[in-house]
């Protein structure tokens, strides 16, 4: 994986950093990078994700998946960092096991999900890292009862990934359901190389170990100096950037298979650095899709924007058929692969040319390896940033308000919050 800064620089963007200014920003970086290793060595809350290459036990996991023999298809249930990092694994990566993901509590979504599944080959994995979270408890709830209607021992066919302490701990433990521990000190944005996000990958048929080997090769690039570290650059330039007024990062990947990466990098970059009236908004675009909407706005709207614009330099490719219609000839005989690259780096200079800065990062091959190496070095960019930012990372207090008023409205408990639902101001029109 490589990460190239030449886009963001001020002899390409007008309104890009300077290398002066990147140099004097390494020495913050060096700092930093002190204090991330301070913070892993000792396992502190956050800074422990950073070490799951080595702590997680990829043997763990395929134990406590293997009871579950030759599933037509895994339902996680779950949400936000307990659903979004294995989403991102198994969305990316071809199986012949159909991986879905309910998190969300869309009656309709969920209904038709259900109504389509063949329960009885189905292996339903509840994660929460709480145990507590209303929608995963909410949708757990539905799908046990969907299970027991269609006559399957639901008991026989769900793990469950949680806490030592909550409700789901005790469901666990209530009907001694196969479970795994998620790691402690690591938030559930940052939790993807583990239990969390692995135990779906594995029960797909995923190579895990490989997704542990690429996220090690990228620790292993963790050092003092931003121009010696893929993750480190993209963290010191995305702050750089931020502090220079570009206060949304359009994340770009040009490959279907890394749609829901955005996802899982829109709750890693908003969840930890939204706080104290800082942060950069992640957009979630695609390419080239998004040359055809979005990028009317990153090109030509406010300069508030770094576009990080992502690919594969090896991948499966289709040839386009020769043609004699007009105007096409140009087209063909060559491949749809070659098009996706030209319109990637016109992308790339038509930003530029426009004077708004924009970052590459490019991975071998979408494979276990490289998916690994691009989530933990979004992560130590995530740390990083965070750090140079002077935030909490990994914590995320903001969401908790919505969660007691939503609990107060049914009934959960006395909470100050519902009250003020009660009092919305409304200025109806029909
Ligand atoms: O894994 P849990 O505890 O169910 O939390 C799910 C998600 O909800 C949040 O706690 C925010 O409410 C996220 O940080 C987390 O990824």
């Amino acid at each position: 994986m490589q990460v190239d800064l030449g886009n963001v620089l001020d002899t390409a963007s007008a309104h890009g950093v300077s290398r002066e200014a990147l140099e004097r920003l390494d020495g913050r970086v060096a700092a930093a990078h002190d204090r991330i290793e301070r913070g892993r060595a000792a396992g502190e809350h956050g800074y422990e994700s950073l070490n799951l290459p080595n702590s997680t036990d990829p043997a763990a996991i395929r134990d406590a998946v293997s009871r579950f023999d030759d599933p037509s298809a895994v339902v996680t249930v779950g949400i936000g960092g307990s659903a979004l990092g294995a989403a991102t694994l198994t969305d990316a990566l071809e199986s012949d096991v159909d991986a879905y993901y309910l998190d969300n509590v869309d009656p309709e979504a969920v209904e038709r999900l259900l109504d389509s599944l063949d329960l009885s080959s189905t292996v339903v994995n509840v994660v929460s890292r709480s145990g507590t979270t209303a929608e995963t408890l909410a949708n757990f709830l539905v799908v046990q009862e969907a299970m027991a209607d269609a006559g399957v021992d639901w008991a026989d066919r769900t793990f469950v990934t949680t806490g030592e302490e909550g409700n789901l701990r005790d469901l666990a433990d209530q009907h001694d359901l196969p479970s795994l521990p998620v790691p402690d000190g690591v938030p559930g944005r940052f939790s993807v190389l583990s239990t969390v996000g692995l135990a779906a990958a594995a029960l797909c048929g995923h190579d895990i170990e490989a997704v542990l080997e690429g996220a090690a090769a990228q620790e292993a690039r963790l050092s003092d100096s931003l121009f010696d570290s893929p993750a480190y650059a993209y963290g010191a330039v995305s702050y750089a950037l931020a502090e220079r007024g570009m206060h949304q990062n359009a994340m770009m990947p040009y490959a279907e298979s890394l749609e829901t990466f955005s996802e899982w990098f829109a709750q890693l970059w908003a969840e930890s650095l939204g706080k104290d009236g800082l942060g950069q908004t992640p957009l979630r675009a695609l390419g080239a899709t998004d040359q055809h909407s979005q990028l009317q706005l990153y090109r030509a709207g406010p300069r508030d924007k770094l576009v990080t614009l992502v690919r594969a330099t090896e991948r499966e490719d289709v040839a386009i058929p020769e043609t004699d219609l007009d105007g096409l000839a140009y087209l063909g005989g060559s491949s749809l692969g070659e098009l996706l690259d030209a319109e990637f780096e016109a992308t790339e200079a038509s930003l530029v040319a426009a004077d708004r800065p924009n970052v590459r990062i490019e991975l071998d091959r979408v494979d276990e390896h490289g998916l690994g190496e691009l989530l933990y070095a979004m992560e130590a960019a995530c740390v990083l940033y965070g750090e140079l930012a002077s935030v909490d990372a990994f914590v995320q207090p903001a969401v908790e308000w919505g969660k007691r008023a939503a609990r107060g409205l049914l009934g959960g408990g006395d909470f100050e919050e519902a009250d003020a639902v009660e009092e919305k101001s409304r200025l109806v029109v029909e």
